[in-house]
């Protein structure tokens, strides 16, 4: 057993050959500077300065396609007025709320009471009792305090709009603090959604992150590789490669960060000297690889059991139909004793797991024998696929 562990150090040492600092390229480092995001930062700074110097605060909605820099550029902002606030003796403080993560409105208020140092218990008071403490709390306090709501689309959805419309009232309650509302949202359409009350107050001030270009993404990542690999390790033309490969699937930095990273790790588990381009490539499968396997697991079970007789058809004839993938779906149905959807709902499926790229379909004329739909599956996908359903008992 010493051996394989002295082999492995033999191999590969001690310090990474590749990274010089990982934590670099995670999703919740914040940079020292965010290039091409000056006017955001500007803009958002100018407003919340404003509030703070005590004028009515009015509360900012930011939308933008994931990886446009929206939650690193408000928790740059948030934070960074904090530090100075701090050293000029002026109250400011701020609740980052993720609240896709935090998905009850119990923990969002418990949380947002948090930042200002209240304890709440986990569970056990009314979510009102909750509420009445950190408005007491904050008004004893004083200062403005700034509350980031992210993925709030998936808030409202859930929960309703209460809690928001309750939050962006309360200035009228507080006689010494302030309240101010960021929201951020990928949904364009979020607004609409809201009650009236609430989509005036919150959308005073709208703020749109637009995609990132290839040139922008290549300076975010050269910035990002400088301080996360050793040097020299990366090839020339990867940087610019990661760029291009993000840019073209909307400019999201998060992706092309994750590409950059992957690369590296594959780079390192081969023992190689050097990040090259053919690391993207495999960095790029293995990341399409992931994402299929997460869709895969987490579909309803009609869908799981469409997708395995669609992977068995696919394997024994290289395509199958709607038609075929029907009787063999009705089939296993009736051998597990359960009722069969109906064909146009498998046909909604098959559209579905097409759309989210699972299978390729394609809906041909075949003449006199009326149209039908031509189903495959991409070859390289098909491991991962079988990979995914392995639990799927039919
Ligand atoms: N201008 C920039 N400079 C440096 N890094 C950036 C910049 N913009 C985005 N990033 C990095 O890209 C990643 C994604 O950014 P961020 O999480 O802010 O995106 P987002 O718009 O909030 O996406 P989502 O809607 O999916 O949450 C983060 O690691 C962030 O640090």
């Amino acid at each position: 057993m010493a051996d394989i562990i002295d082999e492995l150090i033999r191999k590969r040492g001690f310090a990474s050959r590749i990274f010089r600092n990982r934590e670099v390229l995670h999703p919740d480092y914040i940079p020292d500077t965010l290039p091409h995001r000056e006017n955001e930062i500007r803009r958002l700074a100018e407003h919340l300065l404003v509030s703070a110097q005590g004028m009515r605060p009015s509360n900012v909605l930011i939308y933008g396609l994931t990886g446009t820099g929206k939650t690193v550029v408000v928790k740059y902002v948030v934070s960074k007025l904090k530090e100075k606030a701090s050293s000029l003796n002026k109250r400011l403080d701020y609740a980052y709320v993720n609240t896709r993560k935090l998905d009850t409105t119990y923990r969002v208020i418990a949380s947002i009471a948090q930042s200002i140092g209240l304890r709440v218990p986990h569970t056990g008071l009314a979510i009102s009792e909750v509420y009445r403490r950190y408005i007491n709390a904050l008004d004893s306090w004083g200062g403005l305090h700034i509350i980031v709501l992210d993925e709030v689309d998936y808030y409202v959805k859930r929960e309703g709009d209460d809690l928001i419309y309750k939050l962006v009232r309360a200035n009228e309650e507080l006689s010494k603090a302030k309240i101010v509302l960021i929201g951020i949202t990928n949904d364009v359409n979020f607004i609409e959604n809201l009650d009236p009350r609430v989509r005036s107050s919150m959308g005073e001030i709208e703020m749109v992150f637009p995609p990132y270009n290839a040139e922008q993404l290549f300076t975010i990542l050269k910035q990002r590789a400088e301080l996360a690999f050793n040097q020299g390790v990366i090839e020339d033309g990867v940087i610019s490669y990661c760029s291009a490969l993000a840019a073209r699937e909307h400019g999201d930095a998060r992706r092309a960060l994750d590409l950059l990273r992957v690369s590296g790790e594959i780079a390192e588990r081969e023992g190689a000297e050097r990040v090259t381009i053919e690391h993207v490539k495999k960095a790029t499968l293995e990341i399409e690889e992931g994402r299929i396997y997460q869709s895969v697991v987490t579909l309803p079970l009609h869908q799981k059991l469409v997708l395995k007789k669609i992977v068995e058809l696919v394997e024994a004839k290289g395509s199958t139909t709607t038609g075929e993938v029907y009787t063999a779906y009705s089939n296993i149905m009736r051998n597990l004793k359960y009722e069969p959807l109906s064909l146009r709902r498998i046909s909604e499926i098959i559209s579905q797991l097409d759309m989210m790229g699972l299978i390729i379909s394609e809906v041909v004329n075949r003449g006199k024998y009326g149209i039908t739909r031509i189903i495959k599956i991409r070859k390289d996908m098909l491991p991962v696929i079988k990979d995914a359903l392995k639990d799927v008992e039919a």
